[in-house]
């Protein structure tokens, strides 16, 4: 189990750790460190702060990922999912949300904001392996495969 150092920020103080709501849970849930509440409108994004820094081992980074519920139920899912944490970043880790809700969104059909409260778990993060790869350019064909150039629905729907 790779150790995961955490610093608390001054505006995370009394709010939970990162945690995995169960034992084999991929993610643990982040939670805003905010202030006051923050309205996302419909259409709108909002970086929200964790209040936390953290030290990841090398070779690790850590996804921010969305939530289901709050995708399902209310249409907040993380803009640029799987965010990606660097192991050598020491900046504090945000969420960045967006609302997809508008008059035309499926699910919805309604043009509704969100408000984030503090210590609402917004997001999950998911700390996982990765592997930094040598980039050669060749002048040689590459290697054949039986894929060749398709792609894009190439093998049917
Ligand atoms: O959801 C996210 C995504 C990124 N970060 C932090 C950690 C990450 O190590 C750093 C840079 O992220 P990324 O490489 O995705 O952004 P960039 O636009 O390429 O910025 P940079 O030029 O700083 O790499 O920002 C977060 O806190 N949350
Ligand atoms: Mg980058």
């Amino acid at each position: 189990m790779p150790k995961v150092l955490i610093k608390r920020l001054p505006h995370a103080e009394g709010l939970p750790l990162p945690s995995y709501q169960t034992s084999g849970a991929a993610g643990a849930d982040l939670v805003a460190a905010i202030d006051e509440p923050i309205v996302i409108g419909p259409g709108a994004r909002a970086m929200i702060p964790t209040g936390l820094k953290i030290a990841l081992p090398e070779g690790y980074e850590a996804q921010v990922r969305p939530r289901s519920g709050l995708a399902a139920k209310h249409g907040i899912t993380v803009l640029n999912s799987p965010g990606t944490v660097d192991a050598d970043y020491r900046g504090e880790v945000k969420v960045i949300l967006v609302n997809t809700n508008s008059a035309s969104s499926p699910m919805s059909g309604r043009a509704t904001s969100f408000t984030i409260e503090r210590g609402d778990r917004i997001a999950q993060m998911v700390v996982a392996p990765v592997t930094q790869a040598n980039f050669e350019v060749t002048e040689d064909d590459l290697p054949e495969t039986l894929r060749g150039e398709g792609g894009f629905g190439s093998t049917g729907v």
